[in-house]
């Protein structure tokens, strides 16, 4: 990157945001700066110095050097670096970006006072030199799995996942207009067909979940204004013409494409995750046709493998967990110096991860055990809300529709620890809602799915 006191605003644009960070890309390097963002809720959790903030940027890349990426595999993770910016490259910045912002984001700003960024290479803009710009898809996959009923109080959380019940819960409180027939077990099953109606109804209702980058740009998904599904297409066709450019052919080829991408295994004879239980939701609107296909391997070191392995890391559902959770709040209520012995808001460093894999398998009655158990689910956490990148590069000179392509995971931030605490209520809230409003068993939308679509 620039010398720091060369940064110029003019060569930074904005790239888009989350609920945490807002995100800027250079004009011509493939480099972004991700920045904190604050609301005035938050002021008492904002860094209060510029140290702070430092060090709360230096968590995220420990975490995810330290935590994340001996988890998911290196191949897939990027942890970037620390940068301090000049404070006055930054205001100009966050002037520069608000009007972009889309509305719904700018309940919180950008931090403009510590000056203290991230610097990861741009997954949406790699430097190859190639004669078509490359297609990047962001898939914010969520929680694939349904907690063992041993857990959990209501029958319905080991029936129906948590990403189609908390839908319900999202239309009702008017965060999205409409609901996403998205299921993310399906795109998690390791069946190609149930993984393309997955991908078809995130390119149908992206909200937060499904983003299209060409060439650096977003051309589908995390706008105000979405583009139609032809639209879409319309811009696909020069990457995918072997049937003559249909709508119908596009489209299949491309989420073939991605379910491809999606499932790619390095490892010989991969066997895939092991799975207990259901893995089926029954919210789910594919065909019960597909689903009698039974379970299929989900390779483990796909990058869908890797994040279910991470995310299963939550054995004990919130409400398994949360009763060790107050365990450990009660303890530093008394002892508020151990905070640091049992690192709990890090140093995310080796020793971290050694003492989490170390765990006993049943309850010792242990401090320890506890705060264990809570930092394996806060790691799960992360994996549950992390986005995959898929770079689809085209081969040059070979037959058309043909790809290389490669995957990374971002947003591996680690959860603070009072997240636990949200996340039992939502779970109370999510759920109630569901029970209050649940339509009850439906009919498969296709009954006939398996002849609509060519197979993958
Ligand atoms: O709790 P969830 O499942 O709603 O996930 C939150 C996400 O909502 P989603 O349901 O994906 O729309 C939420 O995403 P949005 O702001 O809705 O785009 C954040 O990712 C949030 O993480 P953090 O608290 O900012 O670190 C996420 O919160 P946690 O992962 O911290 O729970
Ligand atoms: N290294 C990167 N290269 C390209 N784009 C990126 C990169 N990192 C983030 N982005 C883009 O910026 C957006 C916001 O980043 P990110 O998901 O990290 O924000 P966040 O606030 O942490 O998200 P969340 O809402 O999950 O907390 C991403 O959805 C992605 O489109």
């Amino acid at each position: 990157m620039e010398a720091a006191d060369k940064m110029d605003d003019n060569e930074w644009n904005y790239h888009g945001e989350g609920n945490k960070s807002l995100v800027v890309s250079h004009v011509q390097m493939s480099r972004v700066l991700r920045l904190l963002k604050y609301s005035s809720e938050d002021a008492e959790n904002a860094p209060q110095t510029t140290e702070e903030a430092f060090r709360q940027m230096e968590n995220i890349v420990d975490f995810s050097n330290n935590v994340m990426s001996p988890l998911l595999g290196d191949k897939f993770v990027h942890s970037g670096e620390v940068v301090k910016l000049p404070l006055e490259f930054v205001r100009q910045l966050s002037i520069k970006v608000q009007h972009q912002r889309p509305a719904w984001r700018c309940d919180k700003v950008m931090d403009i006072y510590s000056g203290a960024a991230l610097c990861l290479p741009n997954l949406t803009a790699p430097s190859i030199q190639t004669h078509t710009p490359p297609l990047c898809i962001e898939i914010k996959p969520k929680c694939g799995f349904l907690p063992s009923p041993e857990h959990v109080s209501k029958d319905i959380k080991t029936k129906v996942c948590r990403y189609c019940m908390h839908q319900q819960y999202k239309v009702a409180n008017g965060k999205w207009k409409r609901k996403s027939l998205y299921c993310p077990l399906d795109l998690f099953s390791g069946n190609k067909q149930r993984m393309y109606f997955a991908i078809k109804h995130l390119i149908e209702e992206p909200q937060n979940n499904f983003k299209i980058f060409k060439g650096g740009q977003c051309i589908h998904g995390d706008r105000d204004e979405l583009l139609s599904v032809s639209s879409l297409l319309q811009k696909l066709r020069p990457y995918f013409t072997c049937g003559n450019g249909r709508n119908k052919v596009v489209l299949h080829d491309f989420i073939q494409v991605l379910v491809d991408s999606l499932l790619s295994s390095d490892e010989e004879g991969d066997e895939g995750v092991e799975r207990e239980g259901r893995t089926v939701c029954e919210a789910s609107l594919c065909s019960t046709e597909l689903i009698r296909t039974g379970p299929q391997p989900l390779p483990r070191d796909s990058v869908l493998g890797r994040i279910l392995q991470v995310q299963l890391l939550d054995s004990l559902d919130i409400e398994g967990l949360f009763p060790l959770y107050r365990r450990v709040e009660q303890y530093l209520h008394h002892f508020p110096k151990e905070r640091s012995r049992l690192q709990i808001d890090g140093p995310y460093d080796k020793a971290f991860l050694e003492k989490l894999q170390k765990c006993p398998r049943e309850d010792d009655g242990s401090i320890e055990y506890a705060v264990a158990k809570v930092q394996q689910y806060r790691i799960a956490m992360t994996a549950k809300d992390c986005s995959i990148m898929v770079t689809l590069v085209p081969r040059r000179d070979e037959e058309d529709g043909t790809f290389s392509f490669s995957a990374s995971i971002l947003d591996l931030d680690p959860k603070p620890q009072d997240s636990v605490r949200r996340q039992q209520r939502l779970d109370h809230h999510v759920v109630a809602a569901y029970l209050r409003d649940d339509p009850g068993p439906r009919p498969p939308l296709y009954p006939e799915c398996t002849l609509l679509i060519h197979p993958v």
